[in-house]
């Protein structure tokens, strides 16, 4: 059973960001001494393990799962329990299974907040989430890019169909800041998501700008002190606590 605020970070379009932001919102409410649960529902393509390096499986009790501990959040995906880098095929009331599944056969204890990965778009399992947790609340992730943001509008307008809060928009990979000028540039355009919040009547929460390079040349994932990504994920943590 879950406990505590069940935030759903959505999004309308892949590739924007949903999961990363998922995980290091996470991890930056577990910094801020949150219990912290972290459900990946993207079942076809589920990312947390690899983002969060997790390679163990759960172990089981008394028939429940126990969720896997990293970075002090505890997680569970559909990527612990799939066999390798398998494909999943399923059809869509299966998912609505995985997700009972992952809801309530999973010991989560007494958590803070519970965080959820939504699939891009508005499919089976956003149906799903929207019928099985009708007090979750949602973020809707997008990139400034108006082509991102006007899909992102449909995951919205999904939520506020159901009567989900929107809790505000994140805009991923709203500029570059050059570090030696400190000069932002805007590669996927200005303002998407200032305006899907107008649109959303909700409110910006993050502008997150690309993550730079770490000293062995890739991109981190988890934005730990050293990430430029740190304090923007610290912000947006204490924003959804206030
Ligand atoms: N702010 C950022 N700066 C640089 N790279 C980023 C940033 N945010 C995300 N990325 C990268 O963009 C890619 C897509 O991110 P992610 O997997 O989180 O997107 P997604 O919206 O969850 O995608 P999907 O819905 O397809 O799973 C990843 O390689 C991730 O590391």
């Amino acid at each position: 059973m879950l406990s505590g605020e069940v935030i759903a970070i959505t999004s309308g379009k892949g590739g924007v960001g949903k999961s990363t932001v998922a995980v290091n919102l996470a991890l930056s409410l577990a910094r801020k001494n949150k219990k912290v649960a972290l459900i990946d529902l993207d079942i076809y393509g589920f990312s947390i393990p690899k983002i969060m390096n997790i390679t163990s499986k759960p172990k089981t009790m008394n028939g429940k799962i126990i969720p896997i501990g990293s970075h002090d959040v505890s997680v569970m995906s559909m990527g612990v329990i799939a066999k390798g880098n398998d494909p999943i095929v399923w059809r869509g009331p299966m998912l609505g299974k995985m997700l009972d599944h992952f809801f309530n056969d999973v010991i989560w204890g007494k958590t803070d907040y519970t965080i959820l990965d939504l699939p891009p778009g508005t499919g089976d399992v956003a149906l799903d989430m929207h019928q099985m947790l009708p007090e979750c609340k949602e973020i809707i992730v997008t990139t400034p890019h108006e082509a991102a943001s006007h899909v992102a509008e449909r995951a919205g307008l999904m939520a506020r169909s159901t009567k989900h809060e929107i809790l505000g928009v994140v805009e991923n990979m709203a500029y570059f800041r050059e570090p030696e000028s400190g000069k932002n540039y805007y590669l996927f355009g200005k303002g998407g998501g200032k305006t899907l919040a107008e649109k959303l009547e909700t409110r910006l929460l993050a502008s997150i700008p690309f993550a730079l390079p770490a000293e062995d040349g890739t991109i981190p994932s988890i934005h730990e002190e050293t990430s430029n990504l740190y304090t923007h994920y610290m912000e947006l943590a204490e924003k959804i606590i206030d």
